[in-house]
């Protein structure tokens, strides 16, 4: 990042005097995210229940679960976007339906699953787009904002796009936009729904390594993903969503074994071991692969 990105930065960085004392306090801190005994569904339609979560800064926890486990249900509901239907949710310790939207789109950040509806956007402007809770109400990007997006297309690997029309880029060319403009909000919990689909294996290792930079960085992320491997690479805490419940959030060798995954997989222990091999053949192999994926 360039000095005057730093230094913009910090004179954003000071909190708006219309924010409640409680938000203003929890504005550069960081941040956490609680669930307790939380019933997510849609409507009257239990999805899981009695969830139970921690996410705190500096933490990679990625969720395991098969189709329609409720994986996206859960991310929406964290963001606020689905109410609980029982249990508590808490942002820094307020419930966060309570949160004031534009003060949460500050703080949680959004990578949805895909993309359903393609707009006729720039690549530019749809990063920009990341900026706009971060702006005054009717405020137009400004030299800061403009700098940050290019900074973050660049991070993507994607500046050459900047110009083209969302609708005129490949489905994983659009990931990398949506992933870019994720960094442009500078979110405290970065929520990723399936980040590394569509993505060919070269654009999968970089998001995972930028994954770990906002880790390392001090960002909460929260993924989703379908490939385990993905989630024993780069997650500190791992937690499977099935059948209605949710194990963990816990240690990758407890939560993630062979007979966890297969179990909720449909597959044989012996089937998942031929895919994921060493990976799940006990300590020694699973550290040794990690410490391989981390370039330790
Ligand atoms: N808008 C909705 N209204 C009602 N039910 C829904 C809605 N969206 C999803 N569901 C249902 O909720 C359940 C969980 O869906 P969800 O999309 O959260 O699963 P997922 O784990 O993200 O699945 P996938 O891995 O296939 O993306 C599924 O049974 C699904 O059919």
């Amino acid at each position: 990042m360039t000095d005057s990105l730093h230094t913009a930065q910090a004179q954003r960085g000071q909190p708006q005097s219309h924010e409640p004392a409680w938000a203003q306090a929890s504005t550069a801190a960081a941040i956490t995210l609680q669930a307790r005994q939380l019933v997510i569904g849609h409507g009257k339609r239990m999805v899981a229940r009695g969830l139970e979560l921690d996410i705190g800064a500096g933490q990679i926890t990625a969720l395991l679960g098969p189709n329609g486990a409720g994986k996206t249900t859960l991310f929406r509901t964290l963001l606020g976007l689905l109410p609980p239907l029982a249990g508590q949710l808490l942002l820094d310790g307020k419930e966060l339906m309570q949160w004031p939207r534009r003060l949460l789109a500050q703080r949680l950040g959004y990578v949805p699953q895909g993309q359903a509806n393609v707009f006729a956007y720039t690549v530019l402007d749809t990063v920009l787009m990341g900026r706009v809770a971060r702006l005054g109400p009717l405020a137009q990007p400004g030299a800061y904002d403009r700098e940050l997006a290019w900074h973050c297309l660049e991070q993507m690997g994607i500046a050459a796009l900047a110009e083209r029309s969302q609708s005129e880029i490949s489905g994983g060319e659009r990931q990398l936009a949506l992933i870019a403009r994720a960094l442009a909000q500078q979110p405290a919990i970065l929520v990723m729904d399936e980040p590394t689909a569509s993505l060919d294996f070269g654009n999968q290792q970089r998001v995972l390594d930028q994954i770990q930079q906002l880790r390392d960085a001090g960002m909460a992320i929260v993924m989703s993903t379908h490939q385990p491997e993905h989630a024993l690479a780069v997650a500190d805490q791992i937690a499977l969503l099935h059948d209605g419940r949710l194990l963990g959030p816990g240690p990758a060798q407890a939560i993630a074994t062979a007979e966890n995954l297969a179990r909720i997989y449909r597959v044989t222990p012996e089937q998942l071991r031929r895919r994921l091999g060493f990976l799940l053949e006990g300590r020694d192999g699973f550290d040794a692969w990690a410490a391989q994926s981390r370039g330790s």
